[in-house]
């Protein structure tokens, strides 16, 4: 595989960075007044400004002939298609698939893919649709009122992250989730659930994670303190999993099991099974309009021309900030608390798919992939690490993602929280020069002398810092799957442009091992192994210490 920093187009892009780097985004902004219409788009109800970003007319051009360049168009057709685009495991990767029509057809492997899914959303609806009208009941006869979600990273964050942004919705059961191991989540859940009524989705794509199957088996074993009969736990369990054999060497009903699919990936999976808990607590219409809403920017990344297309964007330019302006860190904070949990769902899904160090042919990637990816809501932030944004002395690009109209039945302020964000990516484009800050500070009577060279200094914001505004109409389920499928798809543009597999993740795979190898030393039962370092026998042994 070509490395992207041998292209031509990218040699192109290196030149064309060192003529803009002495052009600020105020002054760009001032030398075009058409800028926002030029660097606008609009997607499935939203409006991506990305205008804000240290770009010209012809960034865009080269970032996009270096698209061209990787086959960016032909590559997509070979997501959406089915071919092999995971080539360390050699699988498609079909998450478009789980919300893609029932026809035509789509033939994998002999197998057609189109009907299996839509054949798993009906299953998934008449299970929902029976717990919800309190048909499906515990093994006690009891309607069912709490449902337990068992799982960890994709079988945990897609589901959060969307049962938490439509929460005004929820007119189900309600729904807990449970990831971490520390037992901190299951005890709270518990807490406040009666094992008559409790269903228990078990998530696990390999149903072997060992948090999950840790977790599985505690609250197996309250449900069965509850309700007497291993069997009457089975009723309460419904496993979603692509590996039944372990389901059943749980003791678990696998005709209650709901299925993963080996082309669908953990941090993708949030359209399949995996959503379960999103569909009991919201409705199988809901949830439905979720896959509308992500199969609606999926025909958008599919079919828009590329200088208009949403993830295009985003992708090229997550490139041009990351890799060719060498901005290592990319801030996602969205205006409304009820997207609390985006940034944690976009850091699983574009640093674990693009967190590579060598191409898809296994040489070593001379581009620098994917940047540090974090952030929290609007306005909290403001007042937390925004000091660092404005006059820290690194520069990190902020997707801001703004709300239109507010999910109904809330209270708030949705104006001044617009305001809030809005100023907050003027502030970061503008800045405020010195000379600004002094004529304020005059005016205001302060004395020119040496303390005002010091306060002046002090109140500089360099500004010239790029953001992307993401506006979404609202907060319906079809704008959230719109969203979560905006991400996928830029991670799969960036992914193709620093030409690596943006669908495996073997790098978390040596520390699951060597936690399990660690275990018994950890309890105290046998010596560390004989490969452990000093660091770790050293602190082994103040652990041991520590919980005698
Ligand atoms: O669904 P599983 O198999 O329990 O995996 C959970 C998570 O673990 C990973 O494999 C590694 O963190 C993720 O990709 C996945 O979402």
């Amino acid at each position: 595989m070509q490395q992207l920093k041998d292209l031509p187009s990218w040699t192109a892009l290196l030149r064309h960075r060192r003529a803009l780097q002495d052009v600020s985004l105020r002054e760009l902004f001032e030398r075009d007044p058409g800028r926002f219409e030029r660097f606008s788009a609009n997607g499935p109800g939203c409006l991506l400004d990305f205008s804000k970003n240290r770009i010209t007319h012809e960034t865009l051009d080269l970032l996009l002939a270096l698209a061209a360049e990787r086959g960016l168009e032909s590559r997509r057709e070979a997501l959406f298609t089915g071919e092999i685009v995971n080539a360390s495991e050699g699988r498609p990767a079909l998450h478009t698939a789980l919300r893609g029509p029932a026809s035509p057809p789509l033939r994998v492997a002999g197998e057609d893919v189109a009907a299996t899914v839509h054949a798993t959303v009906e299953r998934m609806a008449a299970l929902a649709d029976a717990v919800r009208a309190g048909e499906r009941t515990g093994a006690t006869g009891k309607p069912v009122r709490d449902v337990i979600n068992i799982g960890i990273g994709g079988s945990d964050l897609g589901p959060r992250l969307a049962l938490e942004a439509l929460a005004p919705l929820a007119d189900g059961p309600r729904v807990h989730f449970v990831a971490n191991v520390d037992g901190v989540e299951l005890e709270r859940a518990l807490a406040g659930c009666d094992p008559e009524t409790t269903l228990v989705l078990v998530v696990s794509k390999s149903f072997g994670t060992s948090e999950t199957m840790r977790n599985a088996a505690q609250a197996m074993d309250w449900l069965r303190r509850g309700v007497a009969s291993a069997e009457a736990v089975a009723q309460q369990v419904i496993p979603i999993t692509a590996n039944l054999e372990r389901v059943r060497a749980l003791g678990l009903d696998p005709e209650l099991a709901l299925p993963m699919w080996d082309w669908v990936g953990g941090r993708y999976s949030l359209w399949s099974a995996v959503g379960l808990s999103v569909m009991l607590g919201v409705g199988a219409e809901r949830f439905r309009s979720l896959l509308d809403g992500a199969h609606a920017m999926d025909r958008h990344f599919r079919e828009a021309p590329l200088a208009r297309n949403l993830p295009v964007i985003l992708g090229l330019l997550s490139v041009w900030n990351a890799t060719a302006c060498g901005l290592r860190s990319q801030a996602v904070v969205p205006y409304s608390e009820r997207l609390a949990r985006l940034p944690g769902h976009l850091q699983q899904l574009l640093m674990e798919s693009n967190g590579k160090s060598v191409t898809v042919t296994g040489e070593a990637v001379t581009a620098e992939t994917v940047p540090v990816i974090w952030g929290q809501t609007g306005t909290p932030s403001q007042h937390a690490f925004f000091q660092a944004l404005h006059q820290g002395t690194d520069t990190v690009p902020v997707d801001f993602i703004g709300v239109a109209a507010p999910v109904a039945g809330e209270c708030g302020d949705a104006e001044a929280l617009t305001a809030n964000l809005l100023a907050q990516s003027q502030a970061l484009m503008r800045g405020r020069s010195a000379d600004e800050i002094r004529a304020e500070l005059t005016a205001a009577g302060a004395a020119d002398d040496e303390s005002l060279d010091a306060a002046v200094a002090a109140r500089v914001c360099p500004g010239n810092r790029p953001s992307n505004t993401l506006l979404l109409q609202d907060l319906a389920p079809e704008r959230l799957g719109a969203l979560i499928a905006l991400y996928e798809h830029r991670a799969f543009v960036e992914g193709t442009l620093w030409g690596i597999n943006s669908f495996d993740q073997w790098g978390v795979e040596l520390g699951k091992q060597l936690a399990e190898g660690l275990l018994p030393a950890v309890r105290g039962e046998a010596e560390p192994p004989a490969n452990a370092d000093a660091s770790t026998r050293g602190l082994v042994a103040a652990y041991r210490r520590w919980r005698e």
